[in-house]
């Protein structure tokens, strides 16, 4: 059996026998200097920063440097498994991709290419509401959607039919983007990829939505973003319009953006299957808690109901250990991945993801652990 660390070996062979070094960086921290070479500013200013003042998302990356693996010796393993099942998907390492909106902005193939990377190493594509592309165009074995609930409830139904027809497997429901939190980088661009109709495959391609509209969006198009933007903000929903999802889709459901404890035992209570651990990357509320910061607490009310996962500000293997060891079972990865796009398409996300996945393997190694399962508390101290 292959671990995924032998891709450290392989790019030190083809740097000693060829010659050759990898075009893209091994460092995911430097990995988005290295993007801002490829990318517009319009774009690097919507992908990279994070709410107001960016408190958020320091605090995120604070709270990964406090935390401290606990080595362990001489009971390690030539071979890992990092394999698991999360909520029904089998997945070869607790590793998912993150549900990113409007992907074509960091390149052409945008989203086709980031779940073709993905599906080639087996891990799950989580597909945005907000996409480049269309539900039915994603091509992975392993993928679940990502709703942002609309306002319009045909529109929602429409989604979950599709989402369901086109063979996801979990819905992921983001709460913590009711509407868009206060970007400066933006603001001062007064740019906003949506309202120049990006970001709006699955809206565009959807009947239901075609049929509110007075003119085809090709005659248009300016009236269906208004009407997409009548339809996105949702900052009224409520736990009780949970309901409508639970009776409309007949698989798992995981709520995005829980920070809470008390949120997170809402979520138990209204049953639904799991909770992402996150503050979005830092991209909506300024000042918000670190995620790291909050899966401790959330993990111990409610890991034994609920399947926990996280994000935000994951960007190396010891990152990864270090949730795990917190509580979750799985990590989401979000803007290194459109990075590695924007570098080289789905190369890039390739590289990005074997990147990740050697590292955490080789953290898994060099702490003596066979399987992140192993990690728990005592494999990490709070300095
Ligand atoms: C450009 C961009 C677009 C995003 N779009 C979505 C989205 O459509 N839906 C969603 O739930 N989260 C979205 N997110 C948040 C990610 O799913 C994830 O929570 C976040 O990127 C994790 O933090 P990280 O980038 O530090 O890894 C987006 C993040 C970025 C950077
Ligand atoms: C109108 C705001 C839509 C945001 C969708 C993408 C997203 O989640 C992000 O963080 O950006």
């Amino acid at each position: 059996m292959a671990n995924f660390g032998d891709y450290q070996l392989q790019i030190y062979l083809q740097g000693m026998l060829q010659g050759t070094t990898p075009e893209i960086t091994t460092d995911l921290a430097r990995l988005e200097s290295q993007a801002a070479g490829k990318l517009s500013a319009e774009a690097m200013g919507y992908i990279v920063p994070s709410a107001g003042s960016g408190a958020t998302a320091r605090a995120n990356q604070a709270a990964f440097e406090r935390w401290r693996l606990v080595p362990r010796m001489l009971r390690g393993s030539t071979e890992r498994d990092l394999s698991c099942t999360i909520l029904g998907t089998a997945m070869p390492a607790p590793v998912l991709v993150a549900p990113i909106g409007v992907q074509t902005l960091a390149h052409p193939d945008g989203e086709l290419a980031t779940a073709r990377a993905a599906d080639a190493l087996g891990l799950t594509y989580t597909h945005s509401t907000q996409a480049s592309h269309a539900i039915e165009e994603i091509e992975a074995r392993n993928k679940w959607f990502q709703l942002y609930y609309p306002t319009d409830p045909d529109v929602c139904l429409s989604f979950l039919q599709r989402a369901k027809a086109a063979g996801y497997a979990v819905l992921v429901v983001t709460l913590d983007t009711g509407t868009i939190g206060w970007r400066p980088a933006d603001l001062d661009r007064g740019f906003l990829p949506f309202l120049k109709g990006e970001g709006l495959a699955n809206y565009f391609s959807d009947p239901v939505f075609q049929s509110k509209l007075a003119k085809p969006i090709a005659e248009d198009p300016g009236a269906a973003v208004m009407q997409w933007a009548q339809m996105f903000p949702h900052v009224g929903l409520h736990w009780d319009d949970l309901s409508f999802l639970r009776d409309n889709w007949d698989g798992p459901i995981v709520l995005k953006g829980i920070l809470h404890v008390e949120d997170a035992k809402l979520a138990a209570e209204h049953g639904v299957d799991g909770v992402i651990v996150s503050n979005h990357g830092g991209r909506q509320v300024d000042g918000a808690i670190a995620a790291l910061d909050a899966l401790p607490p959330i993990a111990e009310a409610v890991g034994e109901q609920l399947t926990v996962l996280f994000d935000s500000g994951v960007r190396t293997g010891a990152d990864a250990a270090k949730a795990l060891a917190l509580g979750a079972k799985a990590v989401l990865l979000g803007r290194p991945l459109l990075y590695g796009l924007a570098l080289a398409g789905q190369p890039g996300v390739d590289h990005v993801l074997r990147c990740f996945l050697a590292d955490l393997d080789l953290t898994l190694a060099l702490t003596s652990h066979a399987n992140h399962r192993e990690l728990n508390r005592d494999s990490v101290v709070r300095g």
